[in-house]
């Protein structure tokens, strides 16, 4: 069994999976962090590992850029690999000034802009949110590791450059919208379908208020306590 997308075969992904946007993410994920990784995909460069964590098994898989290609890979993970446990470590903006660089947002719900979810509901608007159980497992290994961080609704947006800049996003910051990134409504709403687990954890980077952004040493130290979080409540899970 190989799909477009992914040439792994039955069984070669752990329950529990890690999703980064970035695929050098995956590639760092899995050499810096896992026991015995071992590359299960690399169709299109959008790569995929197997290792273990504090000898539990778990995987990391690149999701791409937006909620297209992430749909891809977690409908495959979940119907095809039998995935229940799906966890997103990505960057956001920040839309809140009390959220500094570095800080990491727990994205209890994810707003979005994207027909990936609006389109399957007809009159209704579908909240996609974050399993609790994992959500929770989160907040409390956050605060046990004393980790700066958030809690609360993300947007996950099908555009990276509004035109407008900050004025794009419109009525959603003073709605309580902390972050934005590009992923996590539709990771909740294809969750919700199958009936598995998801939550996504993303560091911010670049505050879309106050224009500060994190360097790169930073990124690294900063994505190492984000990772290490999604992996203490993956092997959990
Ligand atoms: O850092 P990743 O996980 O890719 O996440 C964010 O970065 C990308 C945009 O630069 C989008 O995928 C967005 O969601
Ligand atoms: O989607 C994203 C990710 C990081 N920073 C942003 O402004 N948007």
């Amino acid at each position: 069994m190989t799909t477009p997308h992914n040439h792994a075969k039955p069984g070669d992904y752990a329950e529990a999976v890690l999703l980064p946007g970035d695929p050098l993410r995956a590639k760092w994920i899995a050499e810096t962090f896992f026991d015995n990784p071992r590359q299960v995909n690399s169709v299109r460069n959008c790569l995929g590992y197997t290792g273990t964590w504090k000898g539990k098994p778990v995987s990391v898989q690149a999701s791409g850029m937006g909620q297209p290609s992430l749909a891809i890979y977690v409908h495959e993970l979940i119907n095809l690999y039998g995935v229940k446990s799906l966890i997103r470590v990505g960057t956001c903006g920040g839309l809140n000034a009390s959220v500094k660089v570095r800080d990491v947002i727990l994205a209890q719900g994810a707003s979005t802009d994207s027909s990936i979810v609006k389109g399957r509901f007809g009159a209704f608007n579908f909240a996609p949110i974050a399993d609790f159980g994992l959500l929770r497992s989160a907040a409390d290994k956050a605060d046990a590791k004393g980790l700066r961080y958030h809690a609360g609704n993300m947007l996950s947006s099908d555009i990276f450059y509004h035109a407008d800049g900050f004025a794009g996003y419109d009525k959603l910051p003073e709605h309580g919208v902390i972050g934005v990134e590009m992923e996590a409504a539709a990771l909740y709403a294809l969750a919700a379908r199958f009936g598995v687990k998801a939550l996504t954890i993303c560091t911010m980077t670049d505050c879309l208020i106050t224009h500060e952004e994190i360097d790169a040493e930073a990124r690294q130290t900063s994505l190492k306590d984000m990772v290490e979080l999604a992996l203490d409540v993956a092997v959990e899970a």
